[in-house]
């Protein structure tokens, strides 16, 4: 037992073979389905009959001006958004086919399923290398050299691990904001997820670990589907192959990004990316 991978932890409910590597855009790889998602915070109705759907193995990004409801969105797709005690939604959403609002559903697959990265760095008080086995321990791995072979396989993936692969002992705290964004990014990488959620994950940084996060997100998206909330535009428009334009709680226009950017149908979309407001 101890010699299982995470993916061999994390039991049958989705079988790897349930997820198909191509690109084409079918119903089987729908990753995310929204179906009339409505969301209030009290009287507040923050979501207004959202209804996306999130193809796998793409960078999706979420734009609109502050307040639009974007970092709500993303935050429904993990539940973290119900533990906020006032919030009422209602409609489907779909994971891999499953509505993960169904009281049925457990959280706890969900989460093992779905990385979460914040626009704040927020590694724990640890060693580099306890970040990373974090979550593996949590699923019950203890072997040490799986250990050793998931921390440097997830520091890889993230593009840190020349970096700190001879301080691996040090706590995360020593690190630069950029490293340690991309040590969070490992950390999610070592649950070996199917889908990374990231909320303005460029926000706190400075140019060249922005860069350095953007060049990291294409690469990741060979193996994930990655769902972006940004501020920045020209980011969307560098990184995403589709784009989400949320305004007001509604989604007013959603399509591929070159189409978004050069070609958009509806007026408030071009007025928003052309600066005109927001
Ligand atoms: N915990 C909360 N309690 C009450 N209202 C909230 C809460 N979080 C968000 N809201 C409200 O929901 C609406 C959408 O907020 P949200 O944070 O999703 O927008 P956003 O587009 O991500 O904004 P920003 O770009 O400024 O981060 C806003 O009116 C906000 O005030």
């Amino acid at each position: 037992m101890g010699l299982l991978t995470v993916s061999e932890k994390k039991g049958l409910e989705f079988k790897s073979d349930e997820v198909t590597s191509t690109n084409s855009q079918t119903e089987e790889n729908i990753v995310y389905d929204t179906k009339d998602l409505n969301l209030w915070y009290g009287k507040d109705h923050a979501l207004k009959n959202i209804n996306l759907s999130i193809y796998e193995k793409e960078v999706t990004a979420i734009i609109g001006p502050s307040g639009c409801g974007k970092s709500t969105y993303i935050k429904t797709l993990n539940r973290m958004v119900q533990l906020v005690p006032i919030v009422r939604i209602s409609g489907d959403i779909r994971y891999r086919g499953r509505n993960i609002l169904d009281k049925s559903f457990q959280v706890e697959d969900l989460r093992t399923r779905v990385g979460m990265v914040f626009q704040k760095p927020n590694p724990f008080p640890k060693s580099i290398y306890d970040n990373v086995a974090y979550g593996p321990r949590i699923h019950g791995i203890r072997n040490k050299k799986i250990l050793d072979e998931i921390v440097e396989r997830s520091l890889r993936g993230a593009a840190i691990w020349d970096e700190v692969k001879d301080r691996l002992t040090e706590n995360a705290y020593g690190l630069s904001g950029g490293q340690q964004q991309r040590l969070c990014i490992a950390r999610c990488l070592a649950i070996e997820p199917d889908v990374i959620l990231m909320d303005e994950p460029t926000s706190a940084l400075d140019p060249k670990s922005t860069l350095k996060v953007e060049e990291l997100i294409q690469e990741l998206k060979k193996d994930y589907s990655i769902i972006i909330v940004t501020h920045n535009m020209q980011q969307a428009a560098r990184i995403s192959d589709k784009t989400a334009f949320f305004l007001n709680g509604e989604v007013v226009e959603f399509d591929h990004t070159d189409t978004i950017f050069s070609n958009p149908s509806d007026k408030r979309t071009e007025d928003y990316i052309t600066g005109r407001f927001g």
